[in-house]
């Protein structure tokens, strides 16, 4: 067995979506303005981070029929905004999320090629299927897929999308001056003709095959039909299993089901989101998370965060007190609507909260704290280096999707201070390897459509 140590991959998720950004502190900039983007993609790139990563939200969240403007509200769009940092960056991977439930097939394809060949082989696309009939009624498609049915749609949007960008070999584009023909052979470029539950195409794509081939499939979903679309398509997964056994579970999980799909374990990647608060000592750290998490849930917030649950308005509770006695309204669970919230058992939820409250003397503000903080790593530089090493080297991840709580400068110490310690450790790069595509620098499997061009071609 080989005792070579595993390689750290990272990424950089830029904040601002499903996130609790702190836009209220003074170093916070905008989220829409191409210097923030700028920033945060090269000081991502300065720490040899595999990609920068986009979450989107499809829909601006409500909350009692007002926009929640508790966070950062709006962004522009996803492939814009990665189309532009390809032009200022040269090795960081570009990956944006982007649904199969309300996008096309043929304009997501051609758009992801376009990317991959802008920023020469470094584009990616996290597939979410989203998630209900309030996002769907901005695309006027509201509510019409079941959540099996959105992953049905995903595997066959997928595979689609792969076989128009396998459409055109690798060398179709000859452009042979003395003959007068652009393209090197009559079946350059194959028709695809695919008729399905979902779509019903014919036709010839319009963009050459990419440098990669086709862009890094990532995947964020988790359930049972979630893993097993990851363990089809999936090269990379954006999941939320960061406390280290259960992240041990799931890597587990996950990776056992490629065997079953003719795939090794290195073709799969396990990338958690994770924040992280960075002190000089232990203590120091800890002063600084709770700063964090007080600037990260408002009074304000934390009543919100009770009422999605509860269903009614609370804003007649104390945040600083302790949690309502009155009970929740399971009828009114729309309170909110724009956000996933997997919560199906709202009085066994309510009662744990309670008891959780009760036992560790907790007030509202303090409860939401404690369940919503995604502080992640806690601690000085090493200590932070050393759990990031751990969980790799133990397969409960293979790295991690750093988030920051501000913007654009939140990563900033993290590359400061903490990717020169996993550099020490030697489990993570100190450069990257010229003219890599993100799936290379993602230690990736070549596609098999390249491998077989090359037979092809050799
Ligand atoms: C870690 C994670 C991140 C997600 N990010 C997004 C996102 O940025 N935009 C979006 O529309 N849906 C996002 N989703 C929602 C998924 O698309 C999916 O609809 C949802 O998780 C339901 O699928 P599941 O039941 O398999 O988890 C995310 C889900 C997970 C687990």
């Amino acid at each position: 067995m080989s005792t070579a140590k595993r390689q750290v991959h990272l990424a950089a998720h830029f904040p601002g979506v499903n996130n609790t950004t702190v836009w209220t502190d003074p170093r916070s900039e905008s989220q829409v303005e191409f210097s923030s983007f700028e920033h945060f993609a090269k000081n991502a790139e300065r720490g040899f981070f595999d990609y920068l990563f986009l979450a989107e939200g499809l829909r601006l969240r409500e909350h009692k029929g007002r926009i929640h403007d508790l966070d950062v509200v709006g962004r522009p769009n996803t492939l814009a905004i990665l189309a532009a940092v390809a032009a200022v960056t040269e090795h960081i991977g570009l990956v944006g999320t982007l649904s199969s439930t309300f996008n096309e097939p043929y304009e997501l394809a051609r758009a992801l090629s376009s990317l991959d060949h802008l920023s020469n082989g470094r584009a990616g696309w996290n597939v979410v299927t989203s998630s209900d009939a309030f996002h769907g009624a901005n695309f006027r498609r509201g509510g019409f897929l079941e959540h099996s049915e959105r992953y049905t749609r995903a595997d066959e949007f997928v595979s689609l999308a792969k076989e128009w960008w396998d459409s055109w070999r690798a060398d179709a584009v000859a452009a042979d001056a003395a003959s007068g023909r652009f393209l090197s052979s009559d079946d350059a470029i194959g028709e695809v003709v695919h008729r399905g539950r979902h779509f019903d195409v014919a036709g010839r794509f319009t963009t050459p095959r990419s440098p990669q081939g086709y862009p890094v499939i990532v995947q964020a979903g988790d359930s049972p039909d979630g893993r097993d679309f990851a363990a089809h398509h999936a090269e990379v997964i954006f999941s939320l299993h960061t406390e280290f056994e259960d992240a041990q579970a799931f890597y587990a999980d996950v990776k056992g089901r490629l065997p079953g799909r003719g795939r090794t374990e290195d073709s799969l990647k396990i990338l958690p989101a994770v924040g992280f608060v960075i002190g000089d000592t232990a203590a120091d750290a800890a002063e600084r998370a709770r700063e964090v998490e007080l600037a990260q849930v408002s009074g304000q917030t934390a009543i919100a965060f009770l009422e999605q649950v509860w269903g009614r308005d609370l804003t007649a509770y104390d945040p600083e007190g302790p949690l309502p006695d009155v009970e929740p309204d399971i009828e009114g669970q729309n309170i909110t609507r724009g956000r996933v919230r997997h919560v199906t058992d709202i009085p066994g939820v309510v009662a744990a909260w309670r008891q959780k409250a009760e036992a560790e003397n907790l007030s509202i503000r303090d409860l939401v704290i404690s369940l919503s903080s995604r502080r992640g790593f806690v601690g000085t530089p090493d200590h932070i280096a050393s759990e990031i090493d751990r969980y790799v080297q133990s397969r409960a991840t293979d790295g991690f999707v750093v988030v920051g709580t501000t913007n654009p400068y939140g990563l900033d110490e993290f590359v400061d201070r903490v990717v020169p310690l996993l550099q020490e450790r030697g489990v993570y790069r100190t450069e990257y390897p010229e003219g890599a595509t993100l799936r290379e620098n993602l230690g990736l499997p070549a596609l098999e459509s390249d491998a077989e061009e090359a037979r092809h071609v050799g």
